[in-house]
This record gives structure tokens, sequence and C-alpha cells, in this order.
């Protein structure tokens, strides 16, 4: 009898060349009862007579005469995601392949671009170019891929599902290649380190090498964990980095970027959220402390939080101060729709006494110092709302041509091609307007940025998000029940449609940011223009 080897999407750890028997169809077809159950999938031959019992869709279906002993592989894709075939308990249930067939469907490598027509952005698209992508870029897009699917995606998934922290030992895996220092853009904290192993020099990595690095992490279906990877840190450093004395900045930066202690940017109350001069936390200075009372509310990575940075009422205005966790301070998690992965939290200030030498910038003056901070959190919104967007155009591309309707594909009713192409039409504006604001960035200062771009992130953010949340509404229709359900084949749909709204409220509401969109462009207007 002939052998061959396992094939290539099962278990990691059956990579072994072990040798597996080759059977005909036919020899597959006496196998067609109960305690003797055989089945065909992608060429490779599946005994289910003890699994049967076990198989979550139940026994029954096996059972079936369209089903027993026989090629499955299309009812198998119509009800399963190719993963299912991956995890070691099911692959090891295989037992031979069928003589001289291939595999019909390949799983994706580690690394490797989709083939899905629109399930990358036309940079990466075979026979398209791009003004803004340097070879650098698509190098380091490479090694981002492999590192998001071979580290990050395990993990994503992992404490998306049990709401838990991220591991030190990725934080650590995150540490090595920079990963946390690069999210916080190019600058002078990247100077003297090496990026994803050398992939790009500090002093050429610019915005779109962040880009990549958003877009990159923002793949799994996972909204949660994307927050929950230090998005805290993202927000709340930027703050300590720009305006924290010099011995400040060297006691907490290091320890942050290496993901050692964990910072949250501690703004929104339930008082106060996109009107931030409404806080209603209060510091008092006593000699050379700052007495600080106040309650924040949905603090991301509060609940894991060693440092906060906290906007806080002071006589004649707001002043920024970084506060450590130690007495006075509590922190208690709060129950959102996302996953607690993301360590959402009330956090509590009770007489708590800040030095003064914690202050971020000049006393009273700190609302420039977080408003300096928005533009930056609302284009990585953006980045990471684009990149959510086209996975789901992908997967309902996917769906769409494998889901069989009547005897058809699905996409063979106008009525779904039609929902495709808004929703294809939605995700290549926002990337290209994307692209171009980025674009931007890279040749403004940051001075600039805020006074020519400003407002045209917050529009950008405020469509990216509508778009997306339409693009949910769509793919929920197209996927039907199964997009309703945490697991399974619409798995990245559930979860998309439950946490699109992050995008619309994080870092500014959609309404909010259309407005400043809208009164940045009209102080810009000349007096002396007529119709
Ligand atoms: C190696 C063979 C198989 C394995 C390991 C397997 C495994 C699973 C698993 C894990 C689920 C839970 C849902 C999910 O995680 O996606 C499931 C559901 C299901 N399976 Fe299977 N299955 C196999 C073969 C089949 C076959 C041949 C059929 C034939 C029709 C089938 C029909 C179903 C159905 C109807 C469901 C419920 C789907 C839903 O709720 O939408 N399975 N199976």
């Amino acid at each position: 009898m002939a052998t061959t080897t396992i094939p290539s999407h099962a278990s990691k750890s059956s990579t072994l060349r072990i040798p597996l028997k080759t059977f005909t169809l036919e020899e597959v077809a006496k196998h067609n009862k109960e305690l003797d159950l055989w089945v065909v999938i992608n060429s490779n031959v599946y005994d289910l007579s003890r699994f049967a019992l076990l198989h979550p869709g139940g026994k029954s279906v096996l059972f079936s005469p369209m089903i027993a002993g026989r090629d499955v592989t299309t009812a198998f894709f119509g009800l399963h995601r190719q993963d299912v075939l991956e995890r070691p308990q099911y692959s090891r249930l295989i037992i031979g392949k069928i003589h001289g067939e291939k595999e019909v469907v390949i799983p994706r490598t580690p690394g490797s671009l989709s083939a899905v027509p629109y399930g990358e952005p036309a940079w990466l698209s075979e026979g398209f170019t791009s003004p803004y992508y340097k070879d650098n870029h698509r190098f380091f897009q490479r090694k981002m891929r492999e590192f998001a699917d071979t580290v990050l995606r395990e993990e994503a998934l992992r404490c998306e599902d049990k709401g838990t922290r991220i591991s030190q030992e990725v934080l650590d895996k995150l540490n090595e290649t920079n990963i946390l220092a690069m999210r916080l853009g190019p600058g002078p904290h990247l100077h003297g380190k090496q990026l994803m192993g050398g992939a790009v020099q500090p002093n050429e990595f610019d915005y779109f090498h962040e880009l990549i690095l958003n877009m990159e992490g923002s793949r799994f279906g996972t909204r949660g964990f994307i927050d929950g990877m230090l998005g805290g840190m993202v927000i709340g450093l930027p703050p300590v980095m720009n305006h924290a004395s010099p011995e400040l900045k060297a006691r907490i930066v290091p320890e942050v970027l290496q993901g050692k202690k964990f910072i949250a940017l501690a703004i929104t109350e339930a008082f106060a959220g996109s009107d931030v001069s409404g806080l209603q936390t209060t510091a008092v200075r006593d000699g050379d402390f700052w007495i600080v009372n106040g309650t924040k509310k949905w603090i991301t990575n509060g609940t894991f939080a060693d440092y906060f940075t906290v906007g806080c009422k002071t006589e004649r205005g707001l002043t920024t101060l970084l506060i450590e966790r130690g007495q006075g301070v509590e922190t208690k998690p709060i129950k959102t729709a996302y996953s607690s992965t993301a360590g959402t939290a009330y956090v509590t200030f009770d007489n708590v006494r800040v030095p003064v030498g914690n202050t971020l910038g000049k006393v009273d003056q700190g609302l420039a110092v977080i408003l300096s901070n928005f533009n930056h959190e609302r284009w990585t919104i953006i980045c990471v709302c684009v990149s959510a967007q086209r996975v789901i155009v992908e997967e309902c591309m996917k769906w769409a041509s494998q889901r069989m309707i009547f005897g058809k594909p699905l996409s063979s009713q106008p009525v779904v091609r039609a929902k495709l192409g808004d929703m294809i039409s939605r995700v290549e504006a926002c990337q290209n307007w994307l692209e171009a604001v980025t674009d931007q960035m890279n040749h403004m200062s940051h001075r600039d940025v805020a006074d020519k771009l400003a407002g045209q992130i917050g529009l950008l953010k405020q469509f990216a998000s509508k778009a997306g949340r339409e693009t949910a509404e769509d793919a929920t229709q197209i996927f039907g029940g199964r997009a309703l359900t945490p697991s399974g084949m619409g798995r990245l749909i559930e979860n998309y449609h439950r946490t699109s709204g992050y995008d619309a409220i994080l870092g500014g509401t959609e309404d909010v940011l259309k407005d400043l969109g809208v009164r940045q462009a009209l102080k810009k207007m000349p007096s002396n223009v007529r119709l």
C-alpha cells in the first residue's frame, strides 16, 4: 500500500512525516454505518466511528446516506470553518488519503496574503501599484503578518474568549520586536531600538509603517484584544513622553515600553466624555502634593494599569497628572459589550496624594496636553476600523461563494451581490482616504497636523466607523443566524457586529467629530469669498 505525508492543515504536532494509507472511494463507501463510519473531506479519509457520538452538530447528520461513506467536502465546508480541521483532536481522525486526489481547499499559510478579491488593500494585491508604499513597507508588512499569524492570533482568540489580560509571554515578544514602542508612531523614542528584528531602521519608520502595524494586528475578529494589547499605553504614555519632567520620564517610559508596567489614560467621567472641559475630578494643592478626588469611567486597561494619566480640574482650568496605583486608587471592572481582555474600568481616586513633580505640562493648561493626543488616537482607531472591516468583506465574499442555497451559491442572488458592492465600495473609500491622510501626516509637523488635519481626521473617523457599522449590518444579513453566535462560521461577523460601535465612540463620537471637522473648515473660510 502506498504511503504519503500528513496533510498541511493537520495539527502543528503532526508536521512530522507520518506515513498515511491511501484508499479508493469504493473502499471508503463500505464504511457507512454506526460504529463503522468513514468520510472524505478535502481528499483526506476521516474515521468518524467513535467521534460521531461526540459530534457537536449531532450524530444523525453523519449517518445520512448523503454523508456516510462519501466525499463530503462541499457539505463540510458549508457548515464548518477550516480551522475545525486544524484542531489537534480532529486532525487525529485522519486515517488516510484518497489515492491520486489532491486537496481542493488550501488553508492560507501563516504570513501569506489573501487571494480573495478586496481581501487585501490594493497595494498588496497582485498587479496593483501604490505611490505610498516603498519596498521597505512591503518587507515590514510581510514580517508583521508573519508575527501576527504566528504569535498574536492564538493569543488574541484566547484572550478575547476568556476575557483575560494579554500574557506576559506575548508581551515579552512585543517587547523583543519593539512593537509596543512602534505603536506610538515615529519619533525619538525609537532611536537605538531594533525594530521587528531590523526590518526597518528607526529613522526610516514612518506613519505607513505604523498603519501596517495597526492593520495587521486587527485581522482576527477580536476587537477587545486590540485594546487589551496595551491600547491604554498608546493614549496614556504620549503625555508622559512629551510633558513629564526628565526624571519622571526616565523612570516611567522604559518599563512601559517594555511591557513590564502598564499605563492608562483616565480622562472620561460619568459627567464628561467628549466635553472634556466638564471634568469633575479635582486636584487641590497641599504643599508639594496634589490631593486628587474623583471617579473616571470607561478607562481602557484600567483594571491592570500601574499608572494613570489623569485629567483633573484645578483652580483655573485643567491639569494633567501622572498618578501611580497606590493608597486611595481603586479600580473596578466595567462589563462592556466587548471582551474584558481590554480591562475597561472605573477608576476611583480618594484623597490620593500625588507629588507635584508628577504634573504633566503646565498647571491649568492640561487641556492642551490632553487634546494634543487626540489626532493620533483617532487615526489609530481608523486603521483598526478599516482593517477589521476589510476582513468582514473577505468573510462575506467567501461565504457568498461557498454557501449553497436552492442549489446555487448565495452570490447568485442579486440582493447579496448588491450588499457586497456596498461593502467593497465603503472599505475602498475608507482605505484610500486613510492613505491620503497618512501621507499628509508623514509630511507635516505635529503642529501642522493639529492645525490642518485635525478636522479631516475627525471627519474620516466618523465616516469609517459609520461605514463599518453599515458593513456589520450587511454582513449579518448575508450570514443569517450564523452571525449571531460567537463561534462557528459567522464568528468574525458576530464579533464585528457587536463591537464595531466601539470605533464610533472611542476617541470621540461620530456626531462630535463630524461637527469638529466642519467647524475647523468654517474657521478657515476666507472672508473675501462670495458666490
Ligand atoms: C472531521 C469531521 C467533522 C468534524 C471534526 C466536525 C466538527 C464539528 C464542530 C466542532 C462543530 C461545532 C461548530 C463549529 O465549531 O464550527 C460541528 C457542527 C456541525 N457539524 Fe460537524 N464535524 C465534522 C463533520 C461533519 C459532517 C460530515 C457533517 C455533515 C453534514 C457535519 C455537520 C455539522 C452540522 C450540521 C453542525 C452544526 C452547524 C451549525 O450549528 O451551524 N459535520 N461539527
